[in-house]
């Protein structure tokens, strides 16, 4: 982290901790302890929906399933303060694993209709449970009371204060590790985050658990923060509000959550007072005036794109002095603001903000410096040996069958791959050579028939367990985890290597720094081998479509796989490009790594594998040396269309 954003945190506390001295009005106060915990909430909650990418309309349930914990303990049980917290949060934590059940099985608008189930299931028990909730009557709480001393409202204050920037570090560290990279990961591709030995379902499950814990925490602060709770509070409406909250404030940030809970908390005020919105509107005008003045003269944007911001922004300063009450049109202007937010800046507030000082300081989120500064610049090689002792087969598929309905895009194929060899698949298009490279990594549950590698039967195994037996793989459509970095994604690959728990991610205790930084090396060599040192930094959407082939080899690679997958490497690549390949995968299979290659590029499959399978219409039509593939009147055929003689 940066010296400026290390003295920006500290000055950033030290204002919040003179808050209370300088703007001593309890009213202000009570606001400013809502805003911290709904703050710590929403820095879970973007663990769910910016990192993960899924929609949770259960927080609000899990904020109450917190605060009633906490309530219950007090009530009912004059359980302390010191201890309802730590309960709550586990308490919510479970639910939050009984929340993620269903995300192992639904994704997009389904998981977020049954998080809104459980919402609307939990706000109905806590109406319902009476004997231990109080029902609608709701439940009392007083302050704690330390060493004969009554909390305040503004020790209270301190209290969530400490709460937050103590969440805020958890999570930033969290985030920061490779358990942040998993959740991003999961995100961006499934399918490869499966393939790289992350399991989605684990790391989702993992992810609900976190951001339930965090609600935890946040519901129980709120309990004693409003000494009264009632089941009313944690509705629809909040649950909508917080999720406004995360994409308004800037997802995936630390400073969004807290900016959207400022927005949410404080909205309502400002519209309840005139004179404060005239200003904060006026202000805003100034400022979209200002940033489109710059945008236009940078060409960042077009005058078309900012009018309707400007109209808007400038129309509500003026809105201002003709309109004498605003809080009638408070959920106009919510709305308005909302919409503004998604169509013009997708990445909430903070993101923005963030586009325009990484424009201006690069370096700021070029955090992974180059680390090989030393050694062999052109040939470093990071993945462990893997010695051929015997000439046997890594792997072997019997009688594979793999049915999508009526067809039969694998019927009965026999694959036998010897150990070190670099093995050619080939076929005409739809003959079933990536739905084989599906079922050997286990995306595809084989309808009969079993694969064995390595003398281990594979079959029917989940793909994150099948790389970790050590098959990595790249795909024909490029996988590539577009929203983070080359080094990052070689890292996810990587992920294998991390024996650290969170505990130790969170203290960064000597092993964890240590796994972190040979991890960090390890990854910066794979680049290097595949010759995209040089863009380590650049996220991986923004590399040409060649490059990104390429990094993909990097990242299967950092599986320390014994056996290597390759679906088209070639494609999309030059020819000088295409020879590097060549050298590159000849060098892999030099380091005992038994490799599979998919390819269309004849010259390549010819130059460089040891046997040659050909699919046609998913059967196995021959298979040999390139050589006598080449000339097999089958395989003319399948190519060509015609007979040999014709050929
Ligand atoms: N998930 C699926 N559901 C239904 N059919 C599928 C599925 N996956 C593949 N197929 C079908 O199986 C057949 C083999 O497809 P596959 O992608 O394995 O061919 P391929 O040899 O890799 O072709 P290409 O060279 O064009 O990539 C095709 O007819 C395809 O439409």
């Amino acid at each position: 982290m940066s010296a400026v954003k290390n003295i920006s945190i500290v000055l950033a506390i030290a204002a919040a901790a003179v808050l209370p001295t300088v703007w001593p009005n309890p009213y202000y106060i009570h606001l400013m302890v809502v805003i911290g915990i709904y703050a710590i909430l929403l820095l879970g909650l973007d663990i769910v929906v910016g990192y993960v990418g899924e929609v949770s309309l259960g927080h609000a349930a899990l904020f109450g399933i917190g605060s009633y914990t906490a309530g219950v303990l007090h009530f009912q049980l004059a359980v302390p303060f010191l201890l309802a917290v730590p309960a709550s949060i586990a308490v919510t934590g479970l639910f939050g694993a009984i929340l993620a059940l269903p995300a192992l099985r639904v994704n997009g608008p389904y998981l977020a209709m049954v998080t809104l189930a459980f919402g609307t299931i939990i706000q109905i028990l806590i109406n319902e449970m009476t004997f231990l909730t109080n029902g609608p009557l709701g439940l009392s709480v007083r302050k704690p009371i330390w060493f004969g001393h009554q909390i305040t409202g503004t020790d209270y204050y301190y209290i969530v204060l400490v709460a937050l920037v103590l969440a805020l570090f958890v999570v930033q560290r969290i985030l920061k590790s490779h358990l942040g990279r998993a959740f991003e990961a999961l995100h961006d591709s499934p399918i490869a985050s499966d393939c790289m030995g992350v399991s989605v379902y684990a790391y989702k499950v993992y992810a609900f658990v976190l951001s339930a814990g965090m609600a935890g925490l946040a519901g129980s602060l709120f309990t004693y923060s409003e000494e009264y709770i009632s089941p009313n509070t944690y509705n629809f409406e909040l649950t909508i509000l917080f999720l406004l909250a995360v994409i308004m404030g800037g997802r995936k940030t630390r400073t969004g959550p807290i900016l959207g809970a400022i927005i949410v908390v404080m909205l309502p005020n400002v519209l309840s007072d005139i004179d404060l919105f005239r200003k904060i509107s006026i202000g805003i005008a100034v400022i979209t005036v200002m940033y489109a003045a710059y945008a236009i003269t940078a060409r960042i944007r077009s005058v078309r794109q900012l009018t309707l911001p400007l109209i808007v922004t400038i129309s509500l300063a003026v809105s201002g002095f003709f309109i004498s009450d605003i809080s009638e049109h408070r959920l106009t202007i919510f709305g308005v603001m909302i919409l503004f937010v998604v169509y013009y800046l997708p990445n909430g507030i903070m993101g923005f903000v963030r586009s325009i000082v990484v424009r201006f300081r690069p370096q700021w989120i070029h955090r992974h410096v180059q680390i090989l500064e030393h050694g062999d610049k052109q040939h470093i090689w990071a993945v462990p040996d893997h010695p051929v002792t015997s000439n046997g087969f890594l792997l072997e598929a019997r009688n594979i069958v793999m049915q999508f309905g009526g067809l039969k895009a694998l019927n009965d194929v026999n694959l036998q791959i010897k150990k070190g060899s670099v093995h050619g698949l080939i076929g005409p298009n739809g003959s079933g050579k990536s739905t084989t490279m599906n079922v050997l990594t286990g995306i595809y549950s084989p309808t009969a028939g079993e694969i064995e590698f390595n003398g281990k039967i594979i079959t029917g195994t989940t793909p994150s367990s099948i790389a970790g037996e050590g098959i990595a793989r790249t795909f024909q459509n490029v996988q590539l985890f577009g929203e983070m970095t080359a080094i990052e994604n070689v890292l996810v690959g990587l992920h294998h290597t991390f024996r650290h728990s969170l505990i130790d991610v969170v203290f960064q205790t000597p092993r964890c720094r240590k796994e972190k930084n040979s991890a960090e090396v390890r990854a910066a060599s794979l680049l290097q081998f595949v010759g995209l040192a040089d863009l380590a930094n650049e996220e991986a959407r923004n590399l040409p479509y060649g490059k990104q082939r390429l990094l993909e080899i990097a990242r299967a690679l950092a599986l320390n796989p014994s056996l290597l997958l390759l679906d088209e490497p070639a494609a999309g690549l030059t020819a000088p490009d295409i020879k590097e390949l060549i050298s590159m995968i000849e060098k892999i299979r030099s380091h005992g790594i038994t490799v599979i290659l998919i390819e269309h590029h004849m010259d390549v499959v010819m130059s460089i594998c040891d046997t040659v399978t050909v699919l046609d219409f998913g059967q196995k039509i021959a298979e040999g040396t390139p050589a006598a593939v080449q000339s097999d009147e089958k395989v003319i055929e399948a190519y060509l269309g015609g007979s040999a003689k014709t050929a």
